[in-house]
C-alpha cells in the first residue's frame, strides 16, 4: 500500500523478482485492457481516466479470477489492491476460499510534495492518461480518505510494515526486503 507516486509498482516488480513470485497490479491489468480495447477496458476507462476507483464488483471479480491462476501457487504480491474497506473484506474471502493467508502488508510512505514531484515527472515520461493534475489530486484524496485508514486494521493483525519510500530505488528495495524478513519467514 502507499499513495500514488510512492513507488509501489516499481518496488512490487523488484520484490516479485527477488522472491520469484508474480506481482499483480490492478492498475496494470486495467491499463492493459484499456489499451487492448477489451470489454473490461471499455467498462473501466471512464473511472481510471478521472482518477476514480473502478466499482468494487468489477475489481473484485478481476482479482478473484487472477488469483485462481496457477502461477500464484508459490505466492504473489498484490499492488493496488485492496484500496477500500469493502475490498479488504473481499480479499479475506478470496484468500479463505484459496486456503492461503496474507503474510504481510507493506506500506510505502512519502510526503505529498515528493509524491507530486514524482507524478509530474512520470506524466512527462509515460504520458499516462490519469496523470493529469486533476486525476492525480483526485487519486491522492481518495487514497487519504479510503485507503490509508486500512493500514491500521492490518497493523492490528500484526501484518503491517511501514517503509520509507524516499531515496534510491535500490535502497528502498533493500528496506522492503529487510522489513519483510520477519513476516514472510
Ligand atoms: N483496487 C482498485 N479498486 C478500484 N479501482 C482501482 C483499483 N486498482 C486500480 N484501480 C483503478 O486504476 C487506476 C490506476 O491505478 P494504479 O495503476 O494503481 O495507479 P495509481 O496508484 O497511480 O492510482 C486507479 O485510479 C483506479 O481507477
Amino acid at each position: 500500500m502507499g499513495p500514488q507516486g510512492a513507488g509501489k509498482g516499481t518496488q512490487a516488480a523488484r520484490l516479485a523478482e527477488h522472491y520469484g513470485v508474480p506481482a499483480i497490479s490492478t492498475g496494470d491489468i486495467f491499463r492493459a485492457n484499456i489499451k487492448g480495447g477489451t470489454e473490461l477496458g471499455k467498462l473501466v476507462q471512464e473511472y481510471t481516466a478521472k482518477g476514480d476507483l473502478v466499482p468494487d464488483s468489477v475489481t473484485n471479480d478481476m482479482v478473484r479470477d487472477r488469483l485462481a491462476q496457477d502461477d500464484v501457487a508459490r505466492g504473489f504480491i498484490l499492488d493496488g489492491y485492496p484500496r477500500n474497506a469493502a475490498q479488504v473484506v473481499e480479499l479475506d474471502g478470496i484468500l479463505a476460499d484459496l486456503g492461503v493467508e496474507l503474510d504481510a502488508v507493506l506500506e510505502l510512505t512519502a510526503d505529498r510534495d515528493e509524491l507530486l514531484a514524482r507524478l509530474r515527472k512520470r506524466a512527462e515520461i509515460e504520458g499516462r492518461e490519469d496523470d493529469t493534475e486533476e486525476a492525480i489530486a483526485r487519486r491522492l484524496d481518495i487514497y487519504a480518505e479510503q485507503t490509508a485508514p486500512l493500514t491500521s486494521a492490518y497493523a492490528e493483525r500484526g501484518l503491517l510494515a511501514q517503509v520509507d519510500g524516499i531515496g534510491e530505488i535500490d535502497d528502498v528495495t533493500a528496506r522492503l526486503v529487510e522489513a519483510l524478513a520477519p513476516l514472510v519467514g
